[in-house]
């Protein structure tokens, strides 16, 4: 599709943007105000509201236009607003952006759930597998507010300091519904945000979560200084094993070699502002995952995910040693260099 025709259409009357006035972000941390601000910025009428749980984290946003926590130093476009109080944050709004942590997710949309009109779409950023159900995101939000909620899942490689800088960056936004992903994607498509869409939600969200996982695996081989072969030997490893799972719960094989597949993969597992990677990195040194996640105020998503992982290679008799392993480091079942020795020395076998 030319270029030329896609801002024209995205420019025309009753066009999503156009028709949009109010949008809500639920989770005002790093990656819920950096879409917040890219919204905002497509549509200087556009009125943007985080639903932040920090008083004082919303009076900064509200009196300095700066998210003084999580993107301390970027200023906020003018239209960005906080507000703790739900009711306020939800009212007129036409879409919600989702940006909480997976494993706080359940109880923020049960919190919710009275304001949320069933008709609001729910555009999804949220990463991960819900501990204890396994749950992807899109099975989560219907279970949490006990009903059909229309959602899309937008993944890709989006560090949000770097959506915040407003640099080139490209998602995939994922919905059954096509007409509904392709709202999405006139919502954030600009100049410096290229979206995709497809309707393999499945693929997406797998994709996105695990590659959190392989992200700290990532950073654990880096950490202990094994070299530039063992990173991608094992980067490609984790690829395959992702694409095994994946392919198991009916992805299409095209989505991992995308956006939220390789695209994901390489900018989490190389890219160093990357939170997944960095716990992996000093795993590798030897810290302490207690002290590691204890000095962070931000959330590495992989952590919780690595273990559910383990469950679903089982379920679906699946091997997943890079992956599988994350979790047995983790949970201190294994050392760093325990891993690295078991999976060098699993059988050697053909491709896959
Ligand atoms: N940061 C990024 O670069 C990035 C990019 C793409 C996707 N994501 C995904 O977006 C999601 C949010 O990540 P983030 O980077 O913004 O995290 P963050 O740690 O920067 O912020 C998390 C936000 O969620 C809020 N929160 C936590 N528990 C909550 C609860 N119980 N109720 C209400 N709010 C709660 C926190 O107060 C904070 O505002 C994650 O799933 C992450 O994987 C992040
Ligand atoms: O910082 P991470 O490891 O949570 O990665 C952030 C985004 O998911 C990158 O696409």
């Amino acid at each position: 599709m030319r270029w030329s025709k896609v801002f024209n259409t995205r420019k025309l009357a009753g066009s999503p943007l156009e028709a949009a006035k109010k949008i809500v972000v639920f989770g005002g941390g790093s990656f819920g105000t950096a879409m917040g601000c890219a919204l905002a910025r497509q549509k200087p009428d556009l009125e943007v509201v985080l639903l932040v749980r920090d008083p004082y984290l919303c009076k900064d946003i509200n009196l300095l236009h700066e998210n003084t926590r999580y993107l301390k130093g970027f200023k906020m476009p003018p239209n960005v607003r906080a507000t703790t109080h739900a009711p306020e944050a939800i009212v007129g709004a036409q879409y919600a952006v989702h940006a909480v942590p997976v494993q706080s997710s359940r109880a923020f949309l049960q919190g919710i759930k009275e304001y949320l009109p069933s008709s609001v779409p729910i555009i999804c950023v949220s990463k991960g597998l819900e501990v204890g159900s396994g749950q992807m995101m899109s099975e989560l939000i219907p279970s949490a507010l006990e009903r059909k909620q229309p959602a899309v899942f937008l993944s890709g490689p989006s560090f949000a300091k770097e959506v915040m800088q407003n640099r080139p960056t490209g998602v995939v936004a994922a919905c059954k519904d096509a007409k509904l992903a392709r709202t999405v994607q006139a919502l954030f498509a600009s100049p410096t945000m290229r979206v995709n869409t497809t309707t393999d939600v499945v693929g997406v969200e797998i994709c996105g979560a695990l590659k959190n996982v392989l992200a700290i695996a990532a950073g654990i081989v880096e950490g202990m200084d094994l070299g530039h072969n063992a990173l991608a030997a094992l980067i490609a490893q984790g690829c395959s094993e992702i694409r095994w799972l994946a392919e198991k719960l009916g992805a299409k094989p095209t989505t991992m070699s995308g956006l939220s597949g390789l695209g994901d993969i390489m900018l989490t597992c190389y890219g160093d502002l990357s939170r997944n990677r960095s716990v992996g990195m000093r795993l590798g040194r030897g810290e302490r995952l207690e002290d590691i996640i204890a000095s962070s105020s931000q959330v590495a998503e992989g952590v919780a995910t690595a273990g559910v992982v383990v469950g679903l290679a089982r379920k679906y008799r699946v091997s997943l040693p890079v992956l599988t392993a994350v979790a047995q480091v983790l949970d201190n079942n294994l050392t760093a260099r325990e891993a690295v020795f078991h999976i060098m020395n699993l059988p050697q076998i053909e491709e896959a």
